[in-house]
């Protein structure tokens, strides 16, 4: 696979690196982290993961053949900018960052380069993220199989229309905050019932982690096992009436909405013309 670059070294870096180390995609020593200022952060990263970081672009872009943007959408075209002299045809780019094109990473550069685009989620970390990847115009079938590999390693892959990822963003890319809280909303819930925060909070996550796991080992769709779970006129359909009346499932439609509505905004924000 040759060596990876990390421009970033945040939660997006960390998560990638935790989980694609322990899978053995890459050795330590392939990996090469760069990011902008914060030093603590940068040695943190080095002395964890036993990786090599580095404040020079010319050096990561020159020791690396896959190099991943894992910036705020808004950094990415400092990122290009400080890299494109150095960029080739054998190098990959992949980029995580939230509503940025391909077609804008390959604008920095007036030759062919290859670009993905992925959506992965920080469920990375442990090998768990549901990620989305996309090619741009020049990456190939090779590229695509590179990328791929790098994140079924970390989780599952599914290929998509790039015009999709401002939705896939918004719902598996953002999806697992949107479970943190109804973690903490059923730990809260769990308080105001009368419970010690301790024990709420275990039984709130144990119940969302076997609730998914159901799900999967099973194969059997939510609303089936929902039903399994309700048992007319008893406590269920109380709960579930209450969520109903509450516009539980609106709620949900109109976050991921938002959050998709944002993704095109920070593309905007971060100058960059065209829809997808
Ligand atoms: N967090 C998540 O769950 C997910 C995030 N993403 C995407 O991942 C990307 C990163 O997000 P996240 O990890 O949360 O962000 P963080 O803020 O945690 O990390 C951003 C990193 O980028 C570095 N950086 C900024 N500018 C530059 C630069 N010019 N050169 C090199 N490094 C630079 C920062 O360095 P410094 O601290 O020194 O400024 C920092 O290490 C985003 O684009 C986001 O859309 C995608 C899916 C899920
Ligand atoms: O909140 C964000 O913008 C990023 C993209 C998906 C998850 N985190």
């Amino acid at each position: 696979m040759g060596k990876v670059g990390f421009f970033g070294a945040g939660s997006m870096a960390e998560a990638l690196l935790k989980g694609l180390l322990g899978a053995g995609v890459f050795r330590a020593e392939d990996i090469i982290v760069i990011n902008k200022q914060n030093d603590q952060r940068l040695e943190y990263i080095r002395k964890t993961y036993d990786v090599k970081v580095t404040r020079d672009y010319s050096e990561i872009a020159g020791e690396c053949s896959i190099l991943m943007l894992l910036v705020k959408p808004k950094d990415v075209g400092e990122v290009m900018e400080r890299i494109k002299s150095h960029l080739n045809e054998r190098h990959l780019i992949i980029s995580v960052a939230a509503g940025i094109t391909t077609s804008f990473i390959e604008s920095f550069y007036s030759k062919e380069l290859k670009v993905i685009r992925a959506m992965p989620n920080i469920s990375c970390q442990v090998k768990e993220s549901a990620t989305a990847i996309a090619a741009g115009r020049y990456a190939g079938g090779r590229d695509l199989k590179k990328a791929s590999e790098i994140f079924s390693s970390v989780g599952k892959v599914y290929f998509v229309d790039e015009k999709w990822l401002d939705a896939v963003t918004a719902l598996s890319g953002s999806g697992p905050a949107y479970v943190y809280l109804m973690m903490e909303a059923l730990t809260e819930a769990g308080v105001r019932a009368g419970l010690p925060e301790k024990v709420s909070y275990e039984l709130a996550v144990q119940t969302v982690f076997g609730a998914a796991k159901m799900v999967v080992e099973t194969g059997e769709e939510p609303l089936t096992l929902r039903k399994k779970v309700t048992s007319p006129g008893g406590t269920t359909m109380a709960g579930i009436e209450t969520l109903e009346k509450m516009g539980f499932v609106n709620a949900i439609v109109q976050a991921v909405k938002s959050a998709a509505r944002r993704s095109v905004e920070m593309r905007k924000e971060s100058g960059v013309s065209g829809n997808s």
